[in-house]
């Protein structure tokens, strides 16, 4: 599958975004007019510089208000079009993209706009050029690709063709359905972005909140699945413009959309598998079965603090690595790995975030064919030196520079427990608090970063996500998304941020982009829980007494019910389904990691969101002052 990016869709000037869209791999660009005129460079030394970085121009864009205008504006508009012809001759590309016009003068009229692109494709053709309409969807005449190809079918040139772009078919829920009728070789190009489904002018939404496919709502698979009965064998090209992407890493966001146009390649392949998609193997989505371990990179002082903390929620530490100073803490099937080696990667995470989660193990159906899948996206391989009898467990980075281990109980990677650990007799006994697996993993990032985390899972793992909600904090709205499985086997959370201010925000800033703010562990009676909790000498969050009162009153609660919750700190919701939730919270640890106990009933699949500031704001008030350093 032949890959393209219009240039608008990567921040910086034209050579940054050159080298970030060959760097993530690309075969092609559209130049955007902006980019072009901000360079200051010849139109032949752009194409130079375009080709030196192994990329093709796929075309030229835009040229806007051209069709159906009276004399003497029609004849500017065939002026202004030579003049691109021009430049686009020195660029080295033919192709030049007309977008429908909203033009206040224009006349109207199929035949009329037929009429002047089959005089365009005349002039075109004269100059080795090519021209491709492009249905906008706000446009005055022509809004939908079904009118602008009829104006090009009608206009009757090889050198004037239809250009697609799945925002203006989707975001506008028209049927990509009648493009399967249209002439692959009548199709010169394709454009694909995905978008929010919320109601916003098409314009501005066109212009501001496009998002890479697959980091949206629209059903691009239907799309593209439509172009593929074309035989269309042009460039998929990425027009993504976004307000975001404009001030992030143009690195970053031209990964991000590589492995977006992979994704839906492969969608695609599995969707058509007659069609002849041109694109590399890759597994099939993987599924995850659960969350296996969480590791934390501490100093020996620290892991002591942490151990106590573990150990008052239950947790025994059973075992030590054969050769690392690394132990391993269990409760139920919950494994809590603390690594306090003075070198390797856990150190240097330690040096850098302080006492916080380095590394996630994923138990997954096939480890091996993960980790292909993942790098097939663009995923970055992890491995470091293996000690004797040390397995070697597949890994990619994931959140903040953390690692994400793959492990299934197909392969002796299952067998790490036993392979590399040795039980060890538990120094003080452990008294079980009845925690049996780890719920969800609740990770914060800066606000840019969620598309792309987001989509980092959903294209490697059988995990859908679920709407993104705004979360209340006394410092500012924190920005969640759930991802996770039909079976709620494996549930992360992605918290975006925008400022330190929020206690999610300043976690990010006192530890320096660490991932993990929270973990949540289950229980099936969280009433039992808390008593053995409160047995072990574990310190609940305390939550102020109005939350109770309100809370009976807003769910009708009995006083006795209420008065068992406030005793023992729990916060409870309701899915209006039937299902309930509890959440019971650690006191803050560190700069501000805190752990979650829940009971989920009667199918409850949230996560409490309602309660988020209350548990939020009694966070904060245990939380060393704004600013203090911790070290
Ligand atoms: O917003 C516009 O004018 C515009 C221009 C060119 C495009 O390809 C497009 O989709 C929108
Ligand atoms: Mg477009």
């Amino acid at each position: 599958m032949k890959t393209s990016i219009a240039t608008v869709s990567i921040a910086g000037d034209l050579r940054d975004k050159l080298t970030a869209i060959a760097g993530a791999g690309f075969d092609g660009i559209e130049i955007f007019e902006q980019d072009f005129i901000a360079y200051s460079g010849s139109p032949t030394e752009i194409g130079e510089m375009v080709r030196d970085h192994g990329l093709k121009i796929d075309l030229f864009q835009p040229v806007r208000d051209f069709e159906g205008l009276p004399e003497p504006l029609r004849a500017k508009a065939f002026d202004r079009i030579e003049r691109r012809f021009d430049l686009m001759e020195e660029l080295g590309t033919d192709l030049l993209l007309v977008s429908s016009t909203t033009h206040s003068e224009s006349l109207g009229g199929v035949d009329r706009f037929a009429a002047d692109f089959g005089e365009l494709g005349e002039r075109a053709a004269a100059r080795g050029m090519r021209i491709g309409y492009e249905a906008r969807s706000w446009g005055r005449f022509v809004s939908d690709y079904r009118d602008a190809w009829e104006v090009v079918r009608r206009a009757d040139h090889p050198a004037v063709g239809l250009i697609l772009d799945s925002f203006h078919t989707l975001a506008k829920k028209v049927d990509p359905g009648g493009i399967r009728a249209i002439p692959g070789d009548r199709i010169f190009h394709v454009q694909l972005s995905d978008a929010p489904m919320i109601a916003m002018d098409l314009e501005y939404m066109s212009r501001h909140f496009r998002v890479m496919p697959g980091e949206g709502d629209l059903p691009l698979l239907d799309f593209l699945r439509a172009v593929s009965v074309t035989g269309y064998d042009g460039p998929f090209s990425l027009e993504i413009l976004n307000d975001q992407l404009r001030g992030s890493s143009a690195r970053i966001a031209a990964l991000d959309g590589h492995r977006s146009l992979i994704y839906l390649a492969d969608q695609l392949k599995r969707a058509e598998p007659a069609r002849q998609i041109t694109l590399p193997d890759m597994p099939p989505k993987g599924r995850v079965n659960g969350v296996e371990f969480v590791e934390f990179s501490a100093s020996d002082a620290e892991a002591e603090t942490l151990g106590q903390m573990l150990h008052t929620l239950g947790f025994e530490r059973v075992a030590r690595h054969i050769a690392k100073s690394v132990s391993l803490w269990r409760q139920g099937s919950i494994n809590i790995v603390i690594n306090t080696e003075q070198e390797g990667f856990a150190h240097s995470s330690y040096v850098m975030h302080g006492t916080s989660v380095c590394d996630i193990g994923l138990m997954v159906e096939d480890a091996g064919a993960t980790v292909e899948r993942a790098r097939a996206l663009g995923a970055n391989l992890f491995a470091q030196p293996l000690g004797a009898g040390e397995l070697d467990i597949p890994a990619v980075r994931g959140v903040g520079g953390s690692v994400l281990h793959f492990l299934d109980t197909s392969s002796e990677l299952g067998r790490v427990w036993e392979a590399e650990f040795k039980p060890v007799d538990a120094d003080v006994a452990a008294s079980p608090t009845g925690l049996t697996r780890i719920d969800h993993v609740a990770q914060v990032m800066k606000h840019e970063e969620m598309l792309t985390w987001a989509l980092f899972y959903t294209s490697i793992f059988e995990i859908e996500k679920a709407p993104e909600v705004d979360v209340a904090d006394p410092g500012g709205i924190v920005h969640s998304r759930a991802l996770q499985s039909a079976d709620g086997a494996i549930r992360i959370t992605l918290n975006g941020v925008d400022t330190h201010r929020t206690f999610a925000g300043r976690f990010v800033s006192d530890s320096f982009g660490s991932s993990v703010q929270h973990l949540a562990f289950a229980t099936s009676d969280i009433f039992a829980t808390a008593e053995k909790l409160a047995a072990n000498g574990f310190e609940s969050l305390p939550i102020p007494t109005n939350y109770y009162g309100e809370i009976e009153s807003r769910f009708g609660l009995t006083s006795d019910f209420v008065a068992a919750l406030r005793a023992a700190n729990i916060l409870y919701d309701e899915d209006g389904a039937g299902g309930s939730y509890f959440q019971l919270y650690s006191r803050p640890y560190g700069d501000g990691f805190f752990f979650e106990i829940i009971e989920r009933r009667g199918g409850y699949d949230g996560y409490g969101a309602p309660n988020a500031p209350y548990r939020t704001a009694a966070l904060k008030r245990l939380s060393r002052p704004a600013g203090m350093p911790r070290r």
